[in-house]
């Protein structure tokens, strides 16, 4: 018998839990949406709208928000997580979420001290491993709000529940394809933030189109190699959450993490860039952890560890580009 997934729990109010409940209310769910702020579920309630993290748009009905722990997760069939990933582990400690029921991250990070994806840190905090999903890919969450049509990838160790949460979201307008490579799809996701970083220095600094594409290009080769050493399918990263979202993000101007490294490009110090920001930079706080734990398997990710270097104020973008340009020549695999 398929599961039918109606009631779905979205926790994170932010930017992509918003645009992530539209989606699923658009997929003819009926969606409770987690604020931790009272108001801005009121705004929900009463307006229809999430003003500061999605400008614009108005939320369908089927979207319900509360700032109740409980009643947020009260008769859900499935629960999202749409949090920051470092504040992950605090939020979801103790939350008591109906038994069985799949949870599907959809944070982009690696946990600072621990070094753990988020499939695993929700697995410390209780979630039964075979109940745990992650959803990435190329999901710019203002287009989504738009109703622009997107793609991405669920991944479960379990087959069927990926299937079920790809039927649950498929709307008008996004549509899953399904892996059992969890590793990879969390992997991918969390190394193109801080290649989109790199882009943006790039950019900052004034490169072109050809700088932009070498850095995209050599960012995919070392997230593939660390996600393979892993224990990830090397192909994931040709997939939605590797090379699409990588695309995604180095490209648009509405990424987080690509205007973060613009404005360190241009000379802005990190704080500032960070105090810029329009939400989380998820980048800022995963790359030195991502570098660590590249470090520790004896991977090597020259871009990963460059921006690692930005970020501890170690060297300035510009002279970032010239230690990658003087880099000792090797083949290209
Ligand atoms: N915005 C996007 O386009 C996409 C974001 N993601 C990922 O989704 C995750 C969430 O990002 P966004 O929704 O963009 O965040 P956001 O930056 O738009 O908003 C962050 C939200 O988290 C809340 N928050 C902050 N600290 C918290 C805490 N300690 N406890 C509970 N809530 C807290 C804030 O109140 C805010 O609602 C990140 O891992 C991000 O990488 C993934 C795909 C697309
Ligand atoms: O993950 C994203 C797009 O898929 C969002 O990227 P930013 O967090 O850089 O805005």
């Amino acid at each position: 018998m398929v599961p039918v997934i109606d009631h779905v729990a979205v926790l994170g109010a932010g930017g992509w839990g918003t645009a992530f409940a539209l989606l699923l209310a658009d997929a003819g769910r009926n969606v409770t949406l987690w604020a931790r702020d009272p108001r801005v579920a009121d705004a929900i309630n009463t307006e229809r709208r999430n003003e500061r993290r999605l400008p614009g748009i108005e939320l369908p009905v089927q979207v319900r928000a509360t700032s109740d722990r409980s009643a947020a997760v009260a008769d859900a069939d499935a629960v999202v997580i749409a949090l920051p990933s470092q504040t992950v582990r605090a939020n979801m400690t103790g939350w008591a979420l109906p038994r069985g029921v799949p949870v599907v991250s959809l944070a982009k990070g690696l946990e600072e001290g621990t070094g753990l994806r988020m499939s695993r840190v929700l697995a410390e905090c209780g979630v039964a491993p075979d109940q745990i999903a992650v959803l990435s890919g190329p999901n710019l969450a203002d287009e989504i709000g738009r109703r622009e049509p997107a793609s991405a990838v669920v991944a479960a160790a379990e087959h069927d529940l990926a299937v079920d949460i790809q039927r649950a979201c498929h709307g008008p307008n996004f549509r899953a394809y399904t892996s059992t490579d969890v590793t990879g799809v969390e992997v991918g996701g969390v190394t193109k933030n801080s290649i989109a970083i790199a882009v943006g220095m790039a950019i900052g600094l004034g490169l072109g189109a050809n700088a932009v594409a070498a850095l995209t290009t050599r960012g995919l080769a070392e997230s593939t190699r660390l996600g393979e050493a892993m224990g990830a399918d090397p192909l994931t990263f040709q997939g939605m959450a590797g090379m699409g979202d990588l695309v995604a993000t180095c490209f648009s101007p509405l990424s987080r993490n690509r205007s973060f490294g613009v404005e360190l490009g241009r000379g802005v110090a990190v704080e500032a860039a960070l105090a810029h920001g329009r939400g989380v930079v998820e980048g800022a706080r995963s790359t030195p952890v991502v570098a660590q734990v590249a470090g520790g398997i004896g991977v090597d990710m020259p871009v990963v560890s460059t921006v690692c270097d930005v970020l501890a104020g170690l060297l300035t973008p510009a002279e970032a580009l010239d230690r990658a340009m003087a880099r000792e020549l090797k083949p290209e695999r």
